[in-house]
Parts: structure tokens; sequence; C-alpha cells
């Protein structure tokens, strides 16, 4: 190993080289014919390995988030709707979910949903029907899906990650529609964020008691009776099958609802 220079004279001759800012010396130095980062930067062949390694996805989940802030920053106050991709345009649950939108678009809420069809399709069709804002976050998926017709303002993303946070980061409640995994993965974040205070008041309202009232019960009877969560964590889930009943809930106008 080499030794260290001992005296400012020597500190002087060491060999040294930037790259950015990162300084390099002895066996970090690169080889000598090592290219510049402007030279990297300007040659137009070469390897594309790079498009596909972790640095640069860091840019492009960076400007997801830039892009997402950008755009939903003056949508005004806004509630989530999220729901099942499947539920069917011609099935009572569907018939439910334009009324929640119609409603909160009434209230002067923007309803942001994930762009897709079924429950998401319900709420934004809900909004555009008030003349309300209608938002959807849509997400990259293998079989695509483009987003829904009623989707007046529209975000495509490719990472699932950054499309969450400006689902909490943008909407003061969630209404939940009967759905499957994913609705039920955003149902869970929501609740953890509450739980564990990385978001403030945020009204969680399940819509469809038939549906969620297996899941409510285990929560209550095993999660909580098991002391794996408090009576506490519940109290921001509320269940309805009225939509009026939700929007109020989230309104703040029937606090209380009907909590589990
Ligand atoms: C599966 C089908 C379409 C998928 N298209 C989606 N587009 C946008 N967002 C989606 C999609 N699928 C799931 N999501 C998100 O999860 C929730 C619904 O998931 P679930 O498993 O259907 O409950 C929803 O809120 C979205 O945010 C066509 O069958």
């Amino acid at each position: 190993m080499p030794a260290a220079p001992s005296s400012p004279h020597q500190r002087r001759h060491l060999k040294e080289r930037f790259r950015g800012p990162v300084l390099l010396r002895r066996t970090q130095l690169p080889a000598p014919d090592d290219t510049t980062t402007d030279q990297r930067l300007l040659e137009s062949e070469g390897s594309t390995d790079w498009l596909h390694e972790d640095p640069w996805r860091v840019l492009r989940i960076t400007s997801e988030f830039v892009a997402g802030f950008e755009t939903l920053a003056e949508i005004g106050p806004a509630v989530a709707v999220f729901g099942s991709a499947r539920t069917k345009p011609d099935s009572p649950e569907y018939a439910v979910g334009v009324e929640v939108g119609r409603l909160l678009a009434k209230a002067g809420y923007a309803v942001i949903t994930g762009g897709g069809p079924g429950a998401m399709e319900s709420g934004n069709r809900g909004a555009v029907e008030a003349e309300g804002v209608s938002v959807g976050l849509g997400i990259e998926l293998p079989f695509e899906q483009g987003l829904n017709d009623y989707v007046d303002l529209g975000l495509n993303f490719r990472y699932f990650f950054v499309r969450k946070t400006m689902f909490v980061k943008y909407a003061r409640g969630f209404v939940v529609l009967p759905g499957g995994f994913g609705t039920l993965d955003e149902l869970f974040e929501a609740l953890t964020l509450v739980q564990t205070q990385k978001v403030t008041s945020f009204p969680i309202v399940l819509v469809g008691t038939s549906y969620w009232s297996g899941l409510v019960d285990w929560l209550r009877d095993r999660v909580v009776a098991e002391g794996k969560a408090s009576p506490a964590d519940l109290d921001l889930l509320h269940v309805t099958d009225l939509p009026e009943e939700a929007v109020e809930i989230i309104r703040g106008t029937q606090p209380a609802g009907r909590r589990i």
C-alpha cells in the first residue's frame, strides 16, 4: 500500500484527479486512457447499458416526482377514490362509485383515482358528471390499459411508490370501494401512515358494508384483540353503504360516522 504523504510539499505532488466533485488518488485513480465526464456525455456512440442502470433510474424516479408535484400542486382540496379495476360498468358498485365521485366534486373536492377501469373509472365519471376536477394517476403495467375516458387531468407513472406518494400528498381523505389486492394495498398503506403518524388527520371510508365487514371484523376481533394493533389505530376507519355519508365523513361534518 503506498505511504501517505507526510508534508504539504509532498502532498502538492500527489497525483489526483477529480471526477465531478469526487477526488480520486492512488488506487482510485482512473487508467491513463480514461475519458472525462464531458467526453462521455458528448459521445454519441457506444454502449447504452447505462439506460438500464440504477443511477439512471434515480433520475427517472426524480423526474416522476417532479412531474407529479408540478401537475398536482394546484388541483385544490382532493380526495382519493380507490377500488377494483374489475368492477363492471353495469354493476351496482359502479353506480355507487359514480355517486361518490359526483358528491365529492359537488362538495368541492378534486377526485383522484388510479386512472384505470372499473371502480376508478366510476369515481372519475362522477366527478366529470358534476363538472368537477377529475384526476387519474395511472400506472405502467405489462398489459397496457391507458387512462379511462373520464380522466381530465392524467399522469402515467412508471413507479408504484412515486404514484402512491402523490395520492397521499394531494388527497386529504380516502374513499375505498370494494376491491382486490391493489385496493387493499392502498388501504393498508393509508392505515399504516396514520398509525405511524406520518400523516395527520386522514379519514378513510370503506364503502360497502357487506363487502368490507369480514375484513373489519377480523381487524377488530383478531388483530386488535391479540394486541397486534391498538383500538385507536382503527379510529380513522369508517364503514358505510351511503355515498352521502362517505362524503360527510370526509368533510368532517359527520366525524363519528360508523366507526369499526
Ligand atoms: C387488472 C386490470 C387493469 C389494471 N389497471 C389498473 N390501472 C390503474 N390502476 C390500477 C390498475 N390495477 C390496479 N390498480 C391500482 O390498484 C387498485 C385496484 O386494484 P385491484 O386489485 O383491482 O383492487 C386501484 O385503486 C389502482 O390504484 C383489468 O382487469
